[in-house]
């Protein structure tokens, strides 16, 4: 594509350099991929700066650059305010507008966006629509699975994504939406057509300055929605209607608001909830129509991401016995509240729990079914938000009859220091410390006895274990495997 055709997507820029036959052929954020043809974004990163490569940008063939700086360059140099935003536009345009050319659903929240996107997947297949997913386990078109880096890739990798669906003729996409990057303006140039709102809860205080700076990065998805309707064009906030911070999500935009959640008001509202060991059942009222659900998810807070995959699929069009159906077939989300077979005495759940609020539903939903006592396993990520670590150990003291704390993914951190963090609120008795998670795993594993529940969280689908920059393979549902084997035989 020309160079002139793409910047026409930019409302303003200031151009160094002679613009008219410069052929863009691809966009780059990092100088070591850049190709001949390539307009190299330069994006001021958390570890080093894009703009000092630039030089290696155009030794590797950038037909042009794209800076926020005053940069020298041998070729020709479009500065921008924002690299990070203008470039999100280009990929957009360079690729097509892909969005705008099937229903786009993003899901946003601290809680619950895999497992609903995965509920929306599901229900859109029942429908016999071709999906494209992008989330924290990993981006899939129609049923091909691809990994993913981050839950919310950078838009350069996105918008090519969206690209890549519309080729593979996608019917509709559904998408996690992550603060970071909302914040970081990576879903600038999406045109959703569904925006989600599952719960608010503390997380990523690392990154946010406070939980109001949380709430407004999350807020930005719905703001994106739009305020004006185009011609025949409808575009939903779906929100959940039982968390405080719904009601200010619910301002952010002047679309269409459909609610959901356990209260009266709620447009899609659960009632008669059974929480069983091995299913949920409910009924779904929804303003057209109510049906019966008996899923095999368990714990009332997958009952919220029912409802809220439901009332985003109402928006879709999709009818209610589809919905009812798929919901029923769906068997879960891996690492997702997943059981370790192998013992029959036993139980052993896996699960991807790792903010305060995640925990507390878990082990909640755990204590209701106990026959016996409760083990916790549970750690906290290192370079991650240092507040939630007292608050995960706390809940993990509460509501376990034995907690063992251990590591999750250490990254750059001290493992002992992060337990430190975790413990040092606490006295008394009812927790251990065992550091390595393996030997943790097996420690909980060999003191259930009949009628117990083992609860291992923190890194539920993860296969590795991230420790200092390497990861190393790790599965919490093979290590509790080997485990039971083990203790069975002893
Ligand atoms: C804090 C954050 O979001 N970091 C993201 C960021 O990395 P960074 O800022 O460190 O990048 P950098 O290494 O400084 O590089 C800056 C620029 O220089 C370029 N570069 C670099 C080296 C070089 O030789 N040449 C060059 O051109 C890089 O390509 C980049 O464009 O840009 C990278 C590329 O897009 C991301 O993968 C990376 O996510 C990291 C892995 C990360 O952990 N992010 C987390 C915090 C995150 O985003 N999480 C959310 C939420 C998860 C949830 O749901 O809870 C997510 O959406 O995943
Ligand atoms: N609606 C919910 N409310 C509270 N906790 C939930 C909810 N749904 C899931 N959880 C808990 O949170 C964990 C993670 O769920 P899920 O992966 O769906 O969330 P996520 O928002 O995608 O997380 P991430 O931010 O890591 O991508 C689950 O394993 C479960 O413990
Ligand atoms: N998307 C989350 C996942 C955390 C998973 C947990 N196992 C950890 O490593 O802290 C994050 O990157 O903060
Ligand atoms: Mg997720």
């Amino acid at each position: 594509m020309r160079l002139k055709k793409l910047l026409s997507a930019l409302p303003f820029y200031d151009a160094q350099g002679m613009l008219d036959d410069v052929e863009i052929s691809h966009l780059e954020a990092d100088s070591r991929k850049v190709k001949e043809g390539s307009l190299f974004v330069c994006i001021k990163g958390y570890t080093v700066d894009g703009h000092d490569f630039i030089n290696q940008a155009a030794a590797n063939g950038a037909a042009a650059i794209l800076a926020e700086k005053e940069v020298d360059a041998s070729v020709p140099v479009i500065r921008v305010a924002s690299t990070q935003r203008s470039a999100a536009v280009l990929a957009s345009a360079f690729h097509g507008h892909p969005t705008k050319q099937f229903p786009l659903i993003g899901v946003t929240g601290t809680n619950g966006k895999t497992t609903v996107t995965y509920l929306l997947e599901s229900i859109l297949n029942e429908y016999d629509q071709k999906t494209g997913l992008i989330g924290t386990i990993q981006m899939k078109i129609g049923q091909d699975a691809y990994p993913v880096q981050n839950t919310t890739p950078d838009a350069l990798f996105l918008q090519k994504t969206f690209q890549d669906m519309h080729h593979e003729n996608v019917d509709a996409a559904v998408m996690e939406v992550s603060s970071h990057a909302l914040d970081l303006g990576r879903v600038h140039g999406c045109d959703f057509d569904v925006a989600v709102f599952t719960n608010l809860s503390q997380d990523h205080l690392d990154y946010h300055k406070d939980m109001n700076d949380y709430l407004h990065a999350k807020s930005l998805l719905f703001a994106q929605l739009g305020n004006t309707y185009a011609q025949g064009q409808k575009k939903f906030a779906v929100i959940n209607e039982d968390d405080p911070a719904g009601a200010v999500l619910r301002k952010s935009t002047a679309q269409h608001v459909i609610t959901y959640g356990c209260e009266a008001s709620a447009h899609v509202r659960a009632t008669d909830i059974q929480l069983e060991v091995t299913r949920t059942a409910f009924t779904m009222e929804t303003p057209i129509g109510s049906i019966g659900i008996n899923s095999n998810l368990i714990g009332k807070f997958n009952v919220y991401n029912m409802l809220a995959a439901a009332a985003a699929a109402i928006c879709a069009g999709v009818p209610l016995p589809v919905i009812q159906q798929s919901l029923e077939k769906m068997k879960g989300v891996s690492g997702r509240f997943e059981p370790v077979d192998g013992s029959d005495d036993f139980a052993v759940v896996v699960d991807y729990a790792h903010t305060p609020d995640s925990l507390e539903n878990v082990l909640e939903t755990i204590n209701g079914f106990a026959e016996n006592n409760v083990y916790v396993v549970v750690g906290c990520g290192g370079d991650r938000d240092k507040k939630k670590r007292p608050l995960m150990a706390s809940i993990a003291l509460e509501y376990a009859d034995h907690a063992i704390f251990t590591s999750d993914n250490p990254r750059t951190e001290d493992p002992g220091a992060i337990l430190a963090d975790m413990t040092s609120e606490l006295s008394g008795s009812g927790f251990e410390v065992v550091e390595n998670r393996k030997d943790a795993i097996a420690r909980a594993v060999n003191l259930a006895e009949k009628g117990d529940i083992v609860l291992i969280a923190g890194k539920g689908h993860e296969t590795y274990q991230e420790i200092g920059h390497t990861k190393y393979d790790f599965d919490d549902r093979e290590v509790a495997r080997e485990a039971i084997r083990a203790s069975a035989a002893n």
